[in-house]
């Protein structure tokens, strides 16, 4: 007997045992109206979209997930594979194919396919190259999908973002990029490193482009409740403005340390993408810093323009943006990181 893909229990000759092996009873009740299904589409079958698609079915974050690539035999050893863990996981539908009406009706659609970053290359270097696969990928998803949430997280993420918008005709809410929500996740593990506490603990945002220009908000970091830098200066505990430029910096050459020891990176990203999904189709309401479409918040202007602020995440996608205080010098690194995005993004002729 082998389970086919749709799920249905077939015996030698494709006879259905499903009936010999359970009695029905009658007066079972019909599945709850309240309980959705919930289906999510993974688009790139790489390290990336196979980290994020692990992390999903541990997580229990769907009913069905879909795999999409352009690679037939990647695509289906991948979906085997996971299949195989099915006795040891939440029971998910997991399908794969290179047709996208596979995805049809997906809540949540991820994409992460493309090029990605040789040794010391930046992210906006990879834009002409992903440009022309978003131009293949996004339109069947929104044919098959058409009030799905679209989720980006190929590089360069704000751009990229803002190419998905554009070939959507989606509502600004149902596009983001992952954005910083990795970033921040780095920095909250640096700070926790450096302070010796739970990184949970700590709240602390990084903003702007997913990128070398990315913008650390010091001036609201807290630990436990505690405001780090106002204690600290209440305190009269004195800190170099150089550690705290240090960790920024640590945070911004974390990728390419990880990418130069082993060529990609795809563990950490797999849990923010994950805890993003989460978020959003479990209505949270949880506050994640990720790319939004950032025109007419924290004096950005000059441009439609995708990058990361902190936003809120449901059911609905991007739910608003909340106004944290920045200091004038952070503002000015946002609007900064907010010109480097749009000045890459001007090379761009979409012609929609
Ligand atoms: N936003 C973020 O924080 C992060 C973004 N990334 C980005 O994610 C992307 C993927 O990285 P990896 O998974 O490591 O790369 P990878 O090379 O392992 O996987 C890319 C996958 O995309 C597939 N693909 C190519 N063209 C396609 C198409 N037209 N339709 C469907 N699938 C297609 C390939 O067959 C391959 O399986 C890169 O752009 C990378 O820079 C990576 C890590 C973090
Ligand atoms: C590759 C990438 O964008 C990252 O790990 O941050």
């Amino acid at each position: 007997m082998h389970k086919s893909s749709s799920g249905s229990s077939l015996g030698p000759g494709g006879l259905d045992l499903t009936q010999s092996f359970f009695k029905p009873i009658s007066s079972a009740a019909p599945p709850s109206p309240t309980k959705r299904h919930t289906k999510i589409s993974v688009v790139g079958a790489g390290n990336v979209g196979m980290a994020i698609a692990q992390t999903i079915l541990t997580q229990d974050l769907a009913d069905e997930l879909v795999l999409i690539d352009v690679n037939p035999d990647k695509l289906r050893g991948e979906m085997l594979d996971l299949q195989h863990a099915a006795a040891f996981l939440p029971r998910t539908k997991i399908l794969a194919s290179v047709d996208y009406a596979v995805t049809v009706g997906s809540d949540l659609c991820i994409v992460t396919a493309g090029a990605r970053q040789n040794l010391g290359e930046s992210r906006l270097n990879l834009l002409q190259r992903n440009v022309a696969l978003f131009r293949k990928i996004i339109p069947p998803l929104v044919k098959f999908s058409p009030d799905t949430i679209l989720l980006i997280v190929s590089n360069p993420v704000d751009v990229l973002t803002h190419v998905a918008w554009k070939l959507s005709g989606f509502p600004s809410n149902r596009v983001l990029g992952s954005g910083t929500n990795l970033d921040s996740s780095r920095f909250r593990f640096l700070i926790a490193d450096h302070l010796d506490v739970n990184a949970q603990d700590v709240q602390a945002y990084i903003v702007g482009e997913h990128g070398d220009s990315s913008v650390a908000l010091w001036s609201s970091i807290s630990v436990g409740g505690v405001p780090v830098l106002s204690f600290l200066e209440k305190q009269e505990i004195a800190y170099e403005k150089e550690t705290l430029e240090e960790i920024h910096k640590a945070v911004v050459d974390s990728a390419y340390e990880v990418i130069s020891l082993k060529g990609y990176t795809s563990w950490a990203i797999g849990y923010s993408v994950a805890n993003l999904a989460r978020s959003i189709l479990r209505d949270q309401r949880k506050i994640h810093p990720v790319s939004v479409l950032a025109k007419g918040f924290y004096g950005v202007e000059g441009g439609e323009v995708f990058l990361s602020l902190p936003a809120q995440l449901g059911r609905g996608g991007v739910l608003g943006v909340t106004n944290i205080h920045l200091t004038d010098e952070e503002e000015q690194r946002l609007r900064d990181s907010a010109r480097t995005i749009l000045d890459v993004q001007s090379q761009l002729n979409l012609g929609i």
